[in-house]
């Protein structure tokens, strides 16, 4: 890290970036800070416009309105400067043709000075070591996104930005990348995510700003937004446990209702109520359920999230 972002702690500035195309307007006045060493995510269904912010704060195209500095820098007009400290996550489709992993992924560091050593180094960080001479066109999904990951971070990067990182890889294969990008996180690197994976971003980001047709709606830490909806926890319980009454007669049940002999209790006190379900021996097939991002996308939204 550079002693100057370290002393500023601030990575991104992001100012009433605005994007249009014809009638749509893709992004409109969003602005948000990113601090040293965070993982920061942005979230949101398709066509949300997560892309096209990315795109804007990484200098890859032109904001029609606002600014963005990165690492105290102005990312527009392509700032030269920048390029060694900043990594971007390419597409499948920005890879060499025919080439074998560790060949791709060599090429790449070529292009910033960087030697096949380090370059060989981070195809094993990434847990491609076994793949080296596999061409990328025969990769899963999941090591396509290794690879691409490994070349946007082949330079040593310190601010990271990562477009759907996870999207149409195996829910295995997403929890190791997580791993992943954990990892490079707790070496000190700022990551920035776009994802349209509502558990994605619960379980991996440290602040969230979640979107919605081209602007942010809420942006806090996910438990701070969950926390903000002060919704109450749900405690389905299985059939023919208790009736309807006794759930409803219960301490600190705000509301039971019966759902096809189910009963689900709702409350804002759950150790009380769990206690004296377990009292009455009605634990059996019980099931919790807090509130989650999707139930803070509802409330913004008045929508279900579909992704
Ligand atoms: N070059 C372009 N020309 C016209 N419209 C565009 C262009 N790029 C994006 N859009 C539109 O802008 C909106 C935002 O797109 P964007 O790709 O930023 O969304 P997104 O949240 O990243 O979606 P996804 O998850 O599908 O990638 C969409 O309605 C999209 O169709």
């Amino acid at each position: 890290m550079t002693s100057e972002t370290a002393q500023s702690g601030v990575a991104i500035e992001a100012t009433g970036l605005r994007k249009v195309y014809g009638d749509l307007v893709a992004v409109d006045d969003v602005s948000f800070s990113v601090g040293s060493g965070e993982i920061f995510g942005i979230l949101g269904p398709n066509g949300a416009g997560k892309t096209t912010i990315l795109e804007m704060v990484e200098g890859l195209r032109r904001p029609d309105a606002g600014s963005c500095t990165l690492l105290g820098e102005a990312s527009w007009p392509r700032n030269q400067r920048l390029l060694p400290r900043i990594g971007v996550q390419l597409q499948a489709s920005a890879f060499f043709e025919r080439l074998t992993a560790r060949e791709q992924l060599r090429t790449f560091a070529s292009l910033y000075g960087v030697g096949p050593a380090q370059a060989d180094a981070w195809l094993e960080r990434v847990g491609l070591g076994e793949k080296a001479d596999t061409r990328t066109e025969k990769l899963s999904g999941g090591q396509v996104q290794r690879l691409a990951i490994a070349c946007a971070l082949v330079h040593e990067p310190e601010l990271v930005f990562l477009d759907e990182p996870t999207a149409a890889i195996d829910p295995q294969a997403r929890r190791n990348l997580w791993d992943l990008l954990r990892s490079l996180n707790a070496e000190g690197r700022t990551l920035v995510l776009t994802t349209h994976y509502l558990d994605e971003a619960e379980a991996l980001c440290d602040r969230v700003a979640i979107m919605d047709r081209g602007s942010i709606l809420q942006l806090d830490a996910p438990a701070a937004l969950v926390r903000g909806l002060d919704a109450p926890v749900r405690i389905f319980v299985a059939p023919h446990q208790v009736t309807l009454d006794e759930a409803a007669a219960i301490e600190g049940v705000d509301e039971a209702v019966d759902d096809e002999s189910t009963i689900v209790v709702s409350t804002r006190r759950p150790s009380e109520v769990l206690a004296e379900l377990a009292a009455r021996g009605a634990l059996e097939g019980l099931q919790v359920r807090a509130a989650t991002l999707e139930d803070v996308f509802l409330d913004l939204t008045g929508r279900e999230y579909r992704a």
